[in-house]
């Protein structure tokens, strides 16, 4: 388990994190989500060990991360780090080495990430020679090629088209599935949901939200949806809550007592829908952050 305890982090006046804390299970897939500018770039730094905190501690199985742990961990950083002029398959393997595989294992590792990732064809060609998403695929496969214990990835599907991002995901979802702690930060709030089994919502230094997509949709305010035929426009008006009315005939009413609305609801007319909106993962981060 990779534990994330009370991290402090200043730049300056700026303060960039303050008071973070988050854990990824073994298995779990965390999805890091927060405005530009909020924490998540620093948070993974410093989980890295690339960036040192002012306070708090990074725990790995429960003790302080050791630099021979960090080593066991993959990482695409945000900047990301490829040399421009060296070959596909030599990067991949010298990556792999450098994580302590012998010579003969990193090949025969690169060679299946890149059959994997679509790219058997271009280990010799040059990092600079590939597209930006293919670029990234070779990153992904610099920080997978030695059987990572923990995946950090910072932004792993931007830039990406669909069909690498569904390669991502599989990859991302299958380490997952094979006991790996993983957790990346996404602009992409679709897919974050899609994936992850939990979400951290972080919004200038702050940890606002933690928690599965369902217990975060469970906290947030709840909505119901009333459709009424023949209802007079006011029949809401002694509810005491919040409600509004976009399309004719439909309402929406800021409230979690169903009992008490779907009963005005029907002194009111004939209703025809009524049920809680299920707010989206881009409502819940819109409302955590504001
Ligand atoms: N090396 C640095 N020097 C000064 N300020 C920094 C440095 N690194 C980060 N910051 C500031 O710390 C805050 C957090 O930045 P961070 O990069 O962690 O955000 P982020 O959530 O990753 O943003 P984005 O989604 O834009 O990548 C920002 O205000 C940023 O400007």
């Amino acid at each position: 388990m990779l534990e994330i305890r009370n991290l402090r982090k200043r730049f300056g006046d700026k303060v960039a994190l303050d008071d973070v804390s988050l854990t990824v299970e073994p298995g779990r897939m965390f999805g890091f989500v927060g405005a530009n500018g909020a924490g998540k770039t620093t948070t993974m730094r410093i989980a890295m060990g690339v960036l040192t905190s002012d306070a708090g501690e990074v725990l790995w199985q429960g003790t302080p991360l050791a630099f021979e742990s960090r080593a066991s961990f993959g990482y695409m950083p945000e900047e990301r780090g490829l040399y421009p002029k060296m070959r596909i398959a030599d990067q991949i393997a010298y990556f792999g080495e450098l994580h302590g595989m012998t010579s003969a294992a990193a090949k025969t590792a690169t060679g299946e990430w890149l059959e994997r990732l679509g790219l058997a064809d271009r280990g010799r060609d040059f990092v600079q020679d590939l597209s930006l998403g293919n670029q990234q695929r070779v990153q992904l496969a610099v920080s997978l090629v030695f059987d990572p214990k923990v995946l950090i990835l910072d932004e792993p599907f931007s830039g990406l088209d669909p069909l690498a991002v569904d390669t991502m995901a599989s990859v991302l979802s299958e380490r997952s599935a094979a006991g790996v702690p993983v957790i990346f930060s996404s602009h992409q709030l679709d897919l974050v949901e899609r994936l992850c089994d939990t979400v951290g919502i972080i919004s200038a230094g702050h940890m606002v939200a933690v928690g599965t997509v369902d217990e975060l949709r469970r906290r947030g305010n709840r909505r119901l949806r009333v459709t009424i035929e023949g209802a007079n426009p006011n029949w809401a008006d002694s509810l005491p809550c919040q409600v509004s009315s976009d399309v004719e005939g439909e309402w929406v009413v800021d409230s979690d007592d169903d009992q008490t609305v779907l009963a005005a609801a029907m002194a009111a007319g004939r209703v025809t829908r009524f049920g809680f909106d299920e707010p989206s993962l881009v409502d819940i981060f819109r409302e955590a952050s504001s």
